[in-house]
């Protein structure tokens, strides 16, 4: 099959060269089935530098991305959503897409969650906002696979073909099992008190009505012994986090991993979805515990009024944009292996914005990832919060030529650079909040991470 499909893609390149009308082909076929945590780590050995990795809860969507062919990105803070679905849009009339199955080609990245505060090293080479058209796209939709391999017209795009005819050659090899995990050396947390101080004094502000709500978020530092292998991370998380966005954004060995319970945004046509995700309380220990915690959680006022800000806004949003919004008139309860949230979806009919990347940049940030009213959070989360959260709390997603596209928020997740893992997590300071329960909430919304990193804790 990788044969034939090699050979048919040649024959493709070299008509376009020939008639040169765009300067990118791509081709898509039905692919024989593939773990795509498998495909995933085919990618270095090939030689291609990006990969992304991203699965909808359900598992009805598995993308996997190798290698760019084409990244748009831009530092500009201010404008960067309009930028960037420019990009997109100039990006799509570059391309012909070609193939037995029709793939409107794809693009795959994220955005930074506060453009206007400075970057730290550790978030080099992850501007304002990233887009990646990959190389090769598996594209696993309801257990049916298929491979979409874009090139350069012209000798880039025969030098390009080499590296994916070895991936060709190798994913159907399917060898290789993933680095067993690194042993852990260090756990450290530099800001843990600065932290505490830093809801105290949100707590004041709230309290003297400056601002409603604020997330604010921490940071922990994991070293190991080695580099822990993302392919080993996200087998583990698609094994211990069901019900969850998997992704990774990798780029020069830099990767972005987690398993996301919030859905940002997701448009198909003229209907769109978003889900409001804001409250939480961890599992119980017995069925009957766990179902009492559910039911404190559904009634408590404190965590009510911090869900009820995301809806509000959610709800206002959807409305401005679409002939119809619906939702259900209570919270649900989401229960995940660690904790259990409210959660609001909310969809919307006869949207009429054509491009997903425009609703991400109005929704983004939610009061869930940064507080109520937006702007005050905003400089809230800038002047108390000791860290730089770089993509973390921020859109993670993927968006296609005609504006389709799912983004969820980049939470529950962990920046591996090197030897080190930063695992971030944060939680909404309401009036109410308590400081030493809000840090013991950031520390069971860590635990996904530290046990996909085969760090074992014991309670
Ligand atoms: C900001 C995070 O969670 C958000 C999503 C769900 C529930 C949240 C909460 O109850 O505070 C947070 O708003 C995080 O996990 O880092």
């Amino acid at each position: 099959m990788a044969i034939g499909f090699r050979h048919q893609l040649q024959q493709q390149l070299h008509k376009w060269a020939a008639r040169a009308a765009r300067p990118f082909v791509s081709w898509t076929e039905p692919w024989e089935h593939i773990d795509p945590v498998s495909f995933f780590m085919q990618g270095p050995a090939c030689g291609f530098r990006e990969r992304f990795f991203w699965s909808n809860p359900s598992g009805t969507t598995v993308l996997v991305g190798l290698g760019s062919v084409c990244t748009l990105e831009t530092d500009n803070g201010d404008d960067r959503f309009a930028e960037m679905e420019a990009k997109r849009q100039e990006w799509s009339e570059r391309v012909v897409s070609y193939g037995e199955v029709h793939q409107p080609p794809l693009l795959f990245g994220g955005f930074s969650f506060d453009p206007h505060r400075e970057r730290t090293g550790l978030w080099s080479r992850f501007p304002a906002a990233k887009l990646i058209a990959p190389a090769v796209l598996l594209t696993v939709r309801n257990g049916r696979a298929q491979l979409t391999v874009t090139v350069p017209v012209g000798g880039k795009g025969e030098r390009e073909m080499e590296r994916v005819g070895r991936l060709l050659d190798r994913a159907s090899l399917r060898a290789d099992a993933p680095a067993a995990l690194p042993t852990l050396v260090s756990d450290v947390e530099e800001a843990s008190d600065r932290w505490l101080a830093a809801v105290r004094e949100a707590i004041g502000q709230i309290r003297a009505g400056s601002l409603d709500k604020v997330v604010l978020a921490r940071a922990r530092r994991l070293r190991f012994t080695e580099p822990p292998d993302p392919a080993a991370v996200l087998l583990r998380l698609r094994e211990q986090q069901p019900f969850a966005y998997l992704f990774a954004f990798e780029q020069d060995g830099r990767c972005l991993i987690g398993a996301s319970p919030e859905q940002l945004v997701e448009k198909a046509g003229l209907t769109c979805g978003s889900v409001c995700l804001a409250g939480s309380v961890r599992r119980g220990a017995t069925p009957n515990e766990d179902e009492r915690l559910g039911a404190w959680l559904q009634a408590d006022v404190k965590n009510r009024e911090e869900h009820q800000f995301v809806v509000r806004m959610i709800h206002r949003l959807f409305s401005s944009v679409c002939e119809a919004v619906e939702m259900p008139a209570r919270p649900q309860l989401l229960k995940l292996p660690h904790i259990q949230h409210l959660c609001t979806p909310v969809v919307g009919r006869g949207c009429r914005e054509p491009s997903v990347l425009r609703l991400v940049e109005l929704l983004h940030p939610t009061p869930a990832l940064g507080g109520s009213p937006r702007e005050r959070a905003l400089a809230a989360i800038r002047s108390l919060e000791p860290l730089d959260r770089g993509w973390y709390a921020a859109p993670i997603g993927w968006v296609n030529s005609e504006g389709d596209g799912e983004w969820a928020v980049a939470i529950r997740s962990a920046l591996l650079v090197g030897n080190d893992a930063v695992l971030f997590a944060g939680c909404g300071i309401v009036a109410d909040s308590d400081p030493d329960s809000e840090y013991e909430e950031t520390a069971v919304k860590m635990r996904p991470m530290r046990s996909a990193l085969g760090v074992m804790d014991n309670d």
